[in-house]
């Protein structure tokens, strides 16, 4: 059985590193000296959790009941705990700095397991439980171990590294070469589970990895739209027949029917049953099989009408969930099926996937078909558009009615094309970027934040580079929710994958993860910014941004990337 010990080691390691190709090797070298059974563990450990994303990978364990677990272990008193922690500022440092006692080193398997329990206990009695199984889980670790220990359970291990590195480990450990990590990607789009993958991969190497499909249950990545601006260019993207179907604002969805068991899957994979048992319920009278996944966007929807995205948003809670389902109610437009009993419809043209969704789901009040046309005739499309519009929506997605139009997991091709109004006013455009720094704020904003630095993710390097400051567009909510975002995410220095010129350096580090949408109205080249920049001097740069939204749907990985600010500089300057 591996030892936690030598994973500490690792995390240790590679605190110091700064390198992305280091910090690659280093855990390539750690994946290859284990014994395949305890890859799958370790692959979820190095990142910091105790499962696949769409598990619920959450303890439960606040700071006080860690401090509680601490004291326990250590037989030291809560105040002197608390008293320590206020003046490291970690909870991983207090319990290295507490235990100073020999102890043997705990396996891998063992704070693994621990974990999932002190996660799956619940209802009365479970603070005590979880506070109870962390404390021994203390008491058996080594100091170095009980660093990790307690930032794992608190969510807060923070690398500066995403399962984008752990992919080209991967690949380096056990294909022997790092350029596989595209396949092993590929493959990551819809067996989501990366101990699954990771276990796999060290067992039966490279071939494992076309034995992947979609299965209820275990979500696949999302299938993406590329832009088009004008009716001109959709002209030159597509030929002959199209489909054009309004596109909704809300929340994706992919809803996986297991028998009697439903569940909704986030973009970014979480399992959100839990917020919509509305959404559950209605899928339980409309779906007409056993075992289906359902692609679509949950949108808040009242009398009959769409709501504005900013209603569907005060339903993301865990809490008060009962209340605002009615205050809030939603439907679902159903737009794809890519799993039908026993078959995965990942390979199959979109023509039929619609055939066999129109045929196995029952539309109700809160279950609908997304609304589309068929035609080849662009003007036809372009009245389409010009209808969805003034109904109120943002925009249509164009697919393609080809025999080739299959649905790709992750993939953002030109299969699926969107056209918003945004665009078609053709000056003003709204990015999706990854917060990585903020600076103080002055005067009013004293105490909080003043401006953000924002980044855009370079896909072939696999890191973020950054593109502009945002200071204005946050209404006070906005402060005060962006201020307790950010606490959960703050780091002492840039991590490996993030690219900050010196004229940028921020008052405080922001490990990427949170994603915000942001207006822009120019792109231009400035030597402040990282963006696209080749290791030259100037980077793309954005000009006049105002802060829109939190996109608590979109991970760092989907935020725009560098390829498509160059695809837009050209119109869009
Ligand atoms: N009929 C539809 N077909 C496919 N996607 C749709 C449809 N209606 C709404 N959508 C939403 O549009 C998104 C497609 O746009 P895109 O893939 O670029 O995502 P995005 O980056 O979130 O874009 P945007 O910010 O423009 O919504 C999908 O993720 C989905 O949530």
């Amino acid at each position: 059985m591996g030892s936690f010990g030598k994973l500490a080691d690792l995390y240790s390691k590679i605190e110091k590193i700064s390198s992305h190709k280091q910090i690659v090797e280093t855990l390539a070298s750690f994946l290859t000296g284990l014994e395949p059974e305890d890859v799958r563990v370790a692959a979820y450990l190095a990142l910091g959790d105790i499962g696949p994303k769409f598990e619920d990978i959450d303890l439960g364990l606040g700071e006080k009941l860690c401090i509680r677990a601490i004291s326990l272990a250590y037989d030291i008193p809560e105040e002197d705990v608390s008293g320590i922690f206020s003046r490291l500022g970690d909870l991983g440092d207090v319990a290295f700095k507490l235990d100073e006692r020999k102890r043997s080193s705990v396996s891998m398997q063992d704070v693994f397991e621990q974990m999932v329990r002190i996660r799956d206990s619940s209802g009365p009695g479970s603070q005590g439980e979880k506070v109870s199984v962390l404390s021994q889980l203390l008491e058996k670790s080594t100091s170095l171990e009980a660093k990790y220990v307690v930032r794992i359970a608190l969510g807060q291990l923070r690398l500066g590294f995403g399962e984008q590195f752990l992919i080209e480990a991967l690949a380096l450990a056990f294909t022997g070469d790092r350029k596989n990590a595209k396949k092993i990607d590929d493959s990551y789009n819809i067996c989501t589970d990366i101990g699954e993958l990771a276990g796999s991969l060290a067992e039966h190497g490279i071939n494992s990895l076309g034995s992947f499909s979609i299965k209820p249950g275990r979500p696949v990545k999302m299938m993406l739209a590329k832009r088009v601006d004008s009716i001109e260019e959709l002209n030159r993207k597509f030929r002959g027949e199209m489909a054009a179907e309004e596109k909704y604002d809300g929340e994706r969805v992919q809803i996986h029917v297991d028998g009697k068991e439903i569940m909704a899957f986030s973009r970014r994979l979480e399992n959100i049953s839990e917020q919509f048992p509305d959404v559950i319920e209605a899928f339980h009278e409309s779906v007409q099989s056993r075992k289906m996944v359902i692609d679509g966007e949950i949108v808040a929807y009242r009398d009959s009408n769409i709501q504005p995205f900013q209603e569907l948003m005060q339903r993301r809670r865990k809490h008060n969930v009962e209340k605002y389902m009615e205050k809030i109610p939603v439907a679902v437009f159903c737009f794809d099926l890519i799993y039908l009993d026993g078959r995965s419809m990942l390979n199959v043209p979109y023509s039929e996937r619609r055939r066999l969704l129109e045929k196995n789901l029952q539309e109700t009040e809160r279950i609908k078909l997304s609304r589309r046309i068929i035609s080849s005739n662009l003007g036809e499309i372009q009245e389409f558009f010009d209808r969805t519009v003034d109904k109120g929506l943002e925009g249509i997605i164009i697919k393609s009615v080809s025999e080739k139009s299959i649905y790709q997991p992750g993939k953002r091709g030109w299969l699926w094309v969107k056209w918003k109004k945004e665009y078609a006013k053709g000056i003003r455009e709204t990015f999706d970027l990854v917060v990585v720094g903020s600076y103080y704020g002055r005067g009013r904003r004293h105490g909080s934040f003043g401006a953000l630095l924002c980044a855009v993710l370079n896909e072939e390097e696999n890191r973020f580079e950054t593109f502009t400051k945002v200071g204005t567009g946050f209404t006070d909510e906005d402060f005060d929710e962006m201020n307790s975002l950010l606490e959960n995410h703050l780091i002492d220095k840039a991590p490996a994958n993030v690219v900050i010129s010196k004229d940028m350096e921020p008052d405080l580090y922001v490990d990427p993860s949170v994603v915000i949408e942001v207006l822009g109205s120019q792109i231009t080249k400035s030597p402040a910014h990282t963006a696209g920049n080749d290791n030259t001097e100037k980077g793309f740069a954005l000009r006049f941004p105002r802060f829109l939204r939190i996109r608590y749907d979109k991970g760092p990985s989907e935020a725009t990337t560098v390829e498509e600010i160059k695809d837009m500089e050209e119109e869009f300057t």
